[in-house]
């Protein structure tokens, strides 16, 4: 009891998340996805000061002759810069600690986007540039505002899933999950604004 009282008082002291205990779904050929739910502390607070604060980017892409805007607006914080809530420094501290052992390295960056209604979307990727590609790595979402699907495909071929990426929750996208299948957040008939942010180790985008 007296521990269950210690770990509350510090969650309060802190505003820090609560403990780490996420379900993991084995995918197969080596990729997994970790979920757990309303893990994220001051989800709303993080919103809005995320929507405010974040000196969000337009991302332009040349398609053919044109050069076309990517439906949802980005900003990514790389090492060393200071992340723009407090939650998120603790959520990615608290990443560190739990998947350390198993990643080999901690969280580095914070890829944020913002799908500011359903029309926003990301289209079928995998986050493949740099170590992404060859190597077993993690990504790590932690979502807030409206919820989104995250669809998941494997490269090649075969059942696609998606997992329900709430206010508030945690999604991890580890092994070889970059590589073997690609993923998206297919746009939705309607859908208030959400902001992802993704946690990433050194060298994976
Ligand atoms: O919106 C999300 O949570 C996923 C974003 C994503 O896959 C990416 O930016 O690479
Ligand atoms: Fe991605």
């Amino acid at each position: 009891m007296q521990f269950q009282a210690d770990l509350f008082e510090s969650g309060l002291q802190t505003g820090g998340p609560g403990p780490l205990a996420p379900d993991r779904t084995d995918l197969g050929r080596g990729a997994w996805l970790d979920v757990q739910r309303a893990w994220l502390p001051d989800a709303d607070d993080v919103l809005a000061t995320l929507v405010r604060d974040v000196p969000w980017r337009i991302e332009r892409r040349e398609m053919y002759d044109r050069i076309v805007d990517i439906p949802r607006l980005l900003y990514t914080y790389m090492i060393g810069e200071e992340l723009p809530h407090p939650a998120l420094t603790a959520a990615r501290e608290a990443l560190g600690d739990h998947y350390e052992p198993e990643l080999g390295e901690r969280f580095r960056t914070a890829g944020c986007c913002y799908y500011r209604d359903g029309r926003d979307s990301v289209a079928w990727h995998g986050d493949t540039i740099g170590r992404g590609s060859t190597h077993d790595t993690m990504v790590a979402i932690v979502s807030v505002g409206d919820p989104r699907r995250l669809a998941l495909r494997p490269r090649g071929g075969g059942e696609s899933l998606s997992v329900e990426m709430g206010h508030g929750d945690l999604v991890v996208m580890g092994g070889t999950c970059q590589r073997t299948f690609e993923h998206a957040v297919p746009k939705v008939a309607s859908a208030g604004p959400r902001l992802s942010v993704q946690f990433r180790p050194f060298n994976v985008f």
